[in-house]
């Protein structure tokens, strides 16, 4: 279970996440929603590390995570979508993937490792580039990816890492409606599986009501409102927050 207890991050005199206390079971797909500058991005840095916490605590399976840095996280099964600029972009789609597989069984970088020609690693990664519809790009370099496979390609290898629990913030964004329901299929699976925690920040509503299990709403970096979809979105506080109405 991953729990955030009063988390809270000050940005000089703004609170931009305001003592959010939560936990999310394995298996449940919570959305995060909230107006723009809402604070989900920035609890998301929070959970995995890429900002250091003002106040409160982040626990995975009741381990204390606070003071660990993004990586010791990630090792302790925090999965963040990768950000373009943590891709290889003059490495091939394969080597990107295969890269990350090597990183999860603790082989590091070695780029001419003897590793690198291992058979299992190269059918895992296959396997993945193939969840993930991008096996027939495997040997295009990273870089001359469209935006909407580069984004694929940021699920691969998160998916490669085997996370506990998987953070999407805004995963279709910028993809063509044709890429959409690629991406939106791999959630599903991973939903189904039942095994990983996963929290989803989107703006587009009729994804959240398809895919999540429950809702929580931040509201100027506050937790305003939380529970099961139907209810969270007919309720008043959602309903002034996305008016930009003080709830
Ligand atoms: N590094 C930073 N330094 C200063 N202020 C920050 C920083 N990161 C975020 N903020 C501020 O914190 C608030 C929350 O931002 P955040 O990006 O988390 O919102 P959001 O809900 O993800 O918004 P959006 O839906 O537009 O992506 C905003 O007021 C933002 O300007």
């Amino acid at each position: 279970m991953l729990e955030t207890q009063d988390l809270t991050i000050r940005f000089g005199g703004h609170v931009a996440v305001d003592r959010v206390s939560c936990s999310f079971q394995p298996g449940t797909l919570t959305a995060i929603v909230g107006p723009n500058g809402a604070g989900k991005t920035t609890y998301f840095n929070l959970i995995s590390g890429q900002l250091p916490a003002s106040g409160g605590r982040v626990l995975l399976n009741g381990e204390d995570l606070t003071r660990l840095s993004a990586p010791q996280r990630t090792r302790r099964g925090l999965g963040r979508a990768f950000q373009l600029t943590q891709l290889f972009p003059h490495l091939t789609v394969l080597e990107n993937v295969r890269l990350a597989v090597q990183a999860r069984c603790g082989m590091g970088l070695r780029l001419f490792s003897v590793w690198l020609q291992h058979r299992s690693l190269i059918d895992e990664s296959m396997a993945l580039l193939e969840r993930v519809r991008l096996a027939a790009r495997a040997d295009s370099l990273a870089a001359s990816l469209p935006h909407g496979d580069q984004r694929k390609l940021e699920v691969a290898l998160l998916m490669a890492l085997q996370p506990k629990v998987y953070l999407f913030d805004e995963p279709t964004a910028g993809m063509s409606v044709d890429e959409v329901p690629v991406v939106l299929d791999l959630i599903r699976d991973l939903k189904r599986e039942g095994r990983h925690t996963i929290l989803l920040v989107e703006h587009k509503m009729d994804v959240v009501r398809e895919l999540a299990d429950r809702i929580v709403v931040l509201h100027q970096g506050a937790l305003v409102a939380d529970g099961e979809p139907a209810s969270v979105m007919a309720s008043a506080v959602v309903q002034n927050a996305y008016l930009g109405v003080a709830a």
